[in-house]
């Protein structure tokens, strides 16, 4: 160990036997010593044997000074340390002072309310019953039974119930705390308007016509059973407002918890409505006050779709315009991430009611030949599958010549004659573009979309496949049926191999049943010659596509790599939206040094050229140089970029795509 290092240990190891530390001096000093130990080993000055030898030694120690249990010697008191600083950290909230006084509390409307009905021993026009509950039939108040469960508000002065109106407590008495005030009060009002003898707990302000029903009893409820009730998912089935909050209790017994939620006699229970039918008039008569009720569980949902489904025809119009209110998203123009907003899937109960008189007519699904399909499939795909994106000319795809005429033969001739091109002359019902990745499958759909002049749906595969079990195979029929509303009409399907991939016996039920549909569709089983859908898949694995699919997508056009004609048209587009000065001899040689790049290479070493220019400004004129002083992009910023972008295809791959299409491709 060098000088320095000892140096250091010996003053540690005087601090440690000194006997005149602290227990944190104490070990801190260990605690260095085991580090210089993991040090020295680490750089060899001490061997293996020796330095595993002083670290057990010296761990142990440390150890036994942490776990030690005597406060004089050890640390193991340091967590009550740690909350004494904490204790007397200030806080934000310490200083917030409330705003309510004694005085002022009685002004606010709904004390005022509650005294005055009170008084009169008028029902309480304050808000809802949060809980109600039967203690073995007999009536159960704070401070008579189950104090400290349901006990009495502190500060107040409970009256029995028998007993007439009395005279509002003492403000004096009154004075703990808003909450207890106003729980207070209510109790205090319950007492002079003749509630029910069954009910005798409110947290909230309470009011419960005669006759009220509650949706728990208990029968076996102990006053020992300590417990904190603060308000209460449970409602009555009166005309009150029920909050959601939740029913804390603890029990000492767990057959009282038990019957906490279990017990209630047969007569009371026959007597109920079913919880169903409570929770949907509750959130019904939600609905009619007004309280919005975003969540729905799975459970009322399927209460209300049973509804729904035995209701009468003209329900239908409402559900075209729950879909219409409810826009989800689905498929390319979805934007999701962590900013974006949840959508939940069930339309909320507000937007029901507004729905039915608002929605315009035209939500509605107007083709007869749409009539059986869901209208918020309808709307789905009539919103977000449509997609016209941004224009794309054919001059904007270099190369590829000869796929763009075959495309221009089948797709825009026959849209704009369709006269003409009948018969045998008549278009096929699918194409598919295959080739390498980055070649400009994906860019020949939106120059379809923008040039053929029919109505286009963008479909991505997924959006069809992540759908909920059953609805994939509805989305089908009903994305077919809808392009049959809207001829002459062509289906785009990006990747269209993850929808239509070999059949295996362990694939899952749901996708075989999608993928059935979708070649029923395409075949066109359900559709009549005269139809002109066009369906367009893309994809950069044809070899695992179905043979079933394969056939019914009679036109498989390859979209090889650019040759270097379209690589030069390539550069030249980009180049001439920027200033460059690339002279023909120094374009040449970029095209011949980008042989085997795809058309996304290229348009990626395009990008990487284009910085070129800026990296030569220095850091301090980057902040201030304007556009105009930045030097155009030279041959030597591409050659700079060749370094660093490659092809992203391999010759072996290339291989595969130019043996599938000698195979099954209807190029030249
Ligand atoms: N022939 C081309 N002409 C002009 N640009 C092209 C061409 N091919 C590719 N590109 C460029 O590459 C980008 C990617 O192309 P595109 O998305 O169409 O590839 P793709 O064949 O669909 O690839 P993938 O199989 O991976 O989906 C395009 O946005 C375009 O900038
Ligand atoms: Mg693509």
């Amino acid at each position: 160990m060098s000088r320095a290092h000892l140096d250091e240990w010996q003053r540690r190891s005087f601090d440690i036997s000194s006997g005149s530390c602290t227990p944190e001096q104490t070990a801190d000093a260990y605690r260095a010593h085991v580090l210089s130990i993991q040090y020295a080993w680490a750089s060899a000055e001490l061997s293996p044997a020796g330095a595993a030898s002083l670290l057990r030694t010296y761990s142990e120690r440390y150890a036994a000074v942490l776990d030690s249990d005597d406060p004089r010697t050890g640390l193991n008191n340091y967590a009550e340390s740690a909350l004494q600083l904490a204790r007397n950290q200030k806080n934000h909230s310490d200083k917030w002072e409330s705003s309510l006084t004694f005085e002022n509390v009685f002004n606010l409307p709904c004390v005022q309310r509650m005294m005055r009905a009170g008084s009169k021993e008028d029902a309480l026009p304050v808000d809802p019953v949060d809980v109600n509950i039967t203690v073995g039939g007999e009536i159960c108040r704070g401070g008579e039974k189950g104090s400290d469960l349901f006990g009495p508000p502190c500060g107040l002065k409970r009256e029995p119930l028998a007993h007439g109106p009395a005279a509002p407590p003492p403000r004096a008495e009154m004075g703990r705390g808003v909450s207890n005030l106003l729980s207070g009060a209510a109790e205090w009002a319950r007492g002079h308007q003749g509630a029910p003898p069954h009910m005798s707990l409110a947290q909230n302000a309470p009011n419960v016509p005669t006759g009220s029903t509650p949706m728990f009893t208990y029968n076996n409820f102990s006053s020992t059973g300590r417990a904190s009730v603060s308000q209460s998912s449970v409602g009555c089935t009166s005309g009150s407002n029920v909050h959601n909050q939740p029913v804390f209790f603890s029990s000492t017994n767990p057959s009282k918890r038990k019957n906490f939620y279990s017990s209630g006699t047969e007569s009371n229970r026959s007597s109920f409505p079913s919880q169903g039918e409570q929770e949907l008039r509750g959130r019904g008569r939600r609905g009619e006050e007004g309280v919005s009720t975003n969540f729905r569980s799975a459970r009322e949902q399927f209460i209300v779709d049973q509804q729904k489904k035995h209701s009468h025809q003209g329900q239908r119009g409402s559900e075209a315009n729950v879909a219409a209110i409810t826009k989800k998203c689905l498929g390319a123009n979805r934007s999701r991430g962590a900013a974006s907003k949840f959508i939940s899937p069930m339309p909320r109960q507000e937007e029901v009611g507004n729905s039915m008189e608002n929605a315009p007519q035209d939500m509605q699904p107007v083709d007869e030949r749409l009539k059986n399909f869901e209208p918020k499939i309808i709307e789905l795909i009539m919103s977000e599958i449509m997609d016209h994106g941004p224009p794309v000319a054919w001059d904007d795809i270099a190369g590829l010549e000869f796929a763009k005429a075959t495309i221009k033969e089948i797709v825009v001739w026959p849209m704009l004659r369709p006269d003409i091109f009948t018969g045998l002359r008549g278009p096929p019902k699918g194409i598919l573009l295959f080739g390498p990745p980055g070649t400009g499958k994906t860019l020949i759909g939106k120059c379809i979309a923008c040039q053929s002049g029919a109505t286009f749906f963008s479909i991505s595969a997924s959006s069809l496949t992540s759908k909920w079990v059953g609805e994939g195979e509805k989305m089908v029929r009903a994305l077919f049926a809808i392009a049959r509303c809207h001829q002459p009409a062509v289906i785009f399907i990006d990747e269209i191999d993850s929808l239509l991939s070999q059949r295996t016996d362990g694939e899952h039920d749901s996708s075989r049943r999608i993928k059935t549909e979708f070649l029923v569709q395409l075949d066109g089983a359900s559709t009549s010659a005269e139809d002109r859908i066009l369906v367009v898949g893309a994809t950069n694995r044809p070899h695992e596509i179905d043979e079933a699919a394969r056939r019914r997508l009679a036109k498989r056009l390859y979209i090889p790599l650019p040759e270097a004609e379209a690589r030069r048209q390539i550069v030249t587009n980009l180049m001439s939206r920027e200033k460059s000065q690339l002279g023909p001899d120094e374009m040449e040689n970029v095209v011949q040094g980008t042989e085997g790049f795809s058309g996304a290479d290229m348009t990626q070493l395009c990008r990487e050229a284009a910085l070129g220019p800026i990296r030569s400004i220095s850091l301090s004129d980057i902040a201030t140089i304007s556009a105009e002083q930045v030097r155009p992009i030279l041959y030597n910023d591409f050659q700079e970029a060749l370094k660093t972008v490659r092809p992203s295809v391999s010759s072996k791959d290339l291989e595969l795509f130019e043996e599938w299409n000698k195979t099954f491709g209807c190029g030249r």
